[in-house]
């Protein structure tokens, strides 16, 4: 994965099936001001109501087709106002690379939202709706706009006939949102105390769709659980345990990747259950949600401790969590394919408690700021800290998160591969562990390939998951791993044998015992060069012999220990064993001519014999 900050030429914004918008459509208008908060263009629709998308063509085309280009008198404060109402719009910053699996942080988008002059320095309040897959999640951020759009009115949804637009929302079965989409307009609100804060709304890829591996779905969810102050985690109609364990895996996944870790890493958390059929035993709302969560994440004694874990985890991980209930929406909105968001279609118990949702989250008096170590951000710090995030996740430090089945067999598979191994080693420790005498090697190699038998046996005996391939790869490992093991008693083995152990002061006595000699010799004929050089090997054999002593008998110095046995082996492999075999291959050789030679004369004579008779 790689950081994009050069141009981009990506699709931005579905405004319906059939039109899209590349960022180069909008090139040369980056620098016209941000438009009015209301934004009234239609970019979502259903069929019948296209009519209500207004686009000049300048906008769409400009510059690189055969469409029309307004003269200068006609039309251009129109395409002005168009544009400007375009700009707002939800921008890709983590773009996902569908085939590779892979994420990009588009810095340049990024920093194009965040380090705006007007809201770099104030501090950043980032409200974020992750979950799984087609349960609303974009639906659900357009209400949220609408509240920004119209921070003051008590009519802030809307009127009944209006589309909802914003983030990219549908219906239908297949994922529509990918990767990590921010808002592009920052809205500025003051706070009852006097501050102003920049408010950022942020939409992610639904997790668990056909397209995605566990670890896409974790890198989004910890993304976006790390950069924002309230996360949302959308469900439908309960809270799994499933749902439990996998906010577990996702937020362990962004607690790993932070560098300096709290005892609580993130800070707020809502869970909101979308469709909630059950508010005679919980009623709608926070108050229903909390207590409902109370019960669900409470921690008995006698809980099983997989469960106690799950909850303890979630409790750790964040500063405060809550719950909302939310009713179901109605058939229209659920299964009606021309439903374009219009209030008209949607149930009223079900805007009842959206008018009660929505302000939790974002009246100015209940804006969470976002914290990182206890410190408050700003707009311009969280692009760095986006920046730092998005490169663990683009390195290979992190473990890949794997689905529950990889991961179980992969713990059976390993244990099973410890057990095989261990019973291997306790039956090798009783041929020739510590306590057992020096044994032929042959004979060793003999009783490994039995026991490593009955090991990968023992091994293929464990019942586990995973399927025949998958438990080949760890048999195949088990292998590898027991014949390492048998080169280490092999070795323990030769260690015990006297003359592997005598062979470096057996080969530093020869060598002073042939240069002595040679010395002898030399003095003799008057070389005394020769004889003086000879002397001096003979010294430094006795002062190998020395140390080697010292180091065998104290234990210190070992590596001065090993480079002498180092250089009395090479002195035995390359000298001396090539020069006794090469004379123990000469006498053979001989022993054999002279026998047959024996036998030759033998014959000859006694065919003389039987002539001469
Ligand atoms: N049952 C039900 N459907 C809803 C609710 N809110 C929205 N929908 C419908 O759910 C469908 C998907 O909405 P989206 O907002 O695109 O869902 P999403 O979670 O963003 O989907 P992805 O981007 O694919 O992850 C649309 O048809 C909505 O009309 C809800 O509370 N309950
Ligand atoms: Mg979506």
């Amino acid at each position: 994965m790689a950081e994009v900050s050069g141009p981009r030429n990506r699709s931005l914004y579905s405004l319906n099936s059939k039109s899209h918008l590349e960022e180069k459509d909008f090139q040369g208008v980056a620098d016209v001001p941000l438009p009015p908060r209301k934004q009234t263009l239609p970019l979502k629709m259903s069929e019948g109501r296209e009519e209500k998308l207004h686009l000049h063509p300048m906008t769409v085309n400009s510059g690189f087709n055969d469409s029309p280009i307004p003269s200068p008198d006609e039309g251009i404060e129109e395409d002005k106002a168009v544009i400007e109402e375009e700009k707002a719009r939800p921008i890709p910053i983590l773009l996902a690379n569908l085939d590779e699996h892979t994420f990009q942080l588009d810095t340049a988008a990024l920093e194009k939202i965040l380090l705006q002059d007007h809201v770099k320095d104030l501090n950043v309040v980032v409200v974020s709706v992750a979950g799984a897959f087609r349960k609303g999640k974009s639906f659900l951020l357009d209400f949220m706009l609408r509240y920004m759009n119209n921070l003051h009115s008590d009519t802030w949804m809307g009127g009944d006939d209006d589309p909802l637009t914003g983030f990219s929302w549908r219906g239908g079965c297949e994922r529509e949102t990918t990767g990590i989409l921010l808002w592009n307009e920052v809205f500025v609100v003051d706070k009852p105390d006097g501050s102003k804060v920049a408010v950022l709304l942020v939409d992610t890829q639904g997790a668990f769709d056909s397209q995605s591996t566990i670890k896409d779905s974790a890198t989004v969810f910890a993304l976006s659980t790390m950069t924002s102050s309230v996360q949302v985690f959308n469900l439908s109609q309960n809270i799994q345990e499933d749902d439990l364990q996998h906010l577990q895996l996702f937020t362990e996944y962004g607690r790993l990747a932070m560098e300096d870790i709290h005892l609580k890493p993130f800070q707020s958390l809502m869970f909101l259950i979308r469709d909630w059929c059950y508010p005679y035993d919980y009623e709608y709302g926070l108050e229903g949600g909390n207590a409902f969560l109370d019960k669900k994440l409470e921690v008995r004694e006698k809980q099983h401790e997989e469960l106690q874990n799950v909850r303890k985890h979630v409790h750790s991980c964040f500063s405060t969590i809550s719950c909302f209930l939310l009713p179901h929406p109605g058939l229209n909105v659920a299964t009606n394919r021309n439903f374009d968001g219009r209030l008209r279609d949607i149930q009223a118990d079900f805007k009842t408690e959206l008018a009660e949702l929505i302000p939790l989250l974002l009246s100015p008096d209940r804006l969470v700021e976002k914290e990182i170590a206890g410190k408050k951000v700003t707009c311009g710090e969280l692009v760095e800290y986006f920046k730092s995030y998005i490169k663990i996740y683009q390195g290979d430090e992190l473990p890949h998160p794997k689905s529950m089945l990889l991961a179980t067999a992969e713990a059976n598979n390993l244990t099973a591969v410890a057990r095989a191994k261990e019973t291997y080693s306790k039956n090798m420790e009783k041929v020739c562990g510590g306590g057992r005498p020096y044994m032929a090697p042959a004979d060793l190699e003999c009783r490994h390939k039995e026991l490593r038998d009955e090991s990968v046996t023992l091994f293929r005996s464990v019942k586990k998951m995973g399927g025949e391939e998958f438990c080949q790869r760890y048999q195949t490992q088990l292998e590898s791993e027991l014949d390492q093991a048998y080169v280490n008693f092999a070795k323990q083995n030769d260690g015990k044998n006297i003359f592997y152990v005598a062979r470096t002061p057996a080969m530093l006595f020869v060598v002073m015992f042939v240069t002595y000699m040679i010395s002898g010799i030399m003095g003799f004929v008057g070389l005394s060069t020769l004889a003086f050089l000879a002397n001096l090997v003979t010294s430094v054999a006795l002062l190998l012999l020395c140390v080697w002593g010292y180091v065998k008998y104290y234990g210190e110095f070992l590596e001065a220990g090993e480079m002498i046995d180092l250089l009395a082996d090479a002195l035995w492999e390359e000298v001396l064993k090539s020069q006794i075999e090469h004379y123990m291959e000469g006498n053979v050789r001989q022993t054999v001519v002279n026998s047959i030679r024996a036998s030759l004369t033998e014959t000859g004579s006694k065919q003389t014999k039987l002539k001469t008779h």
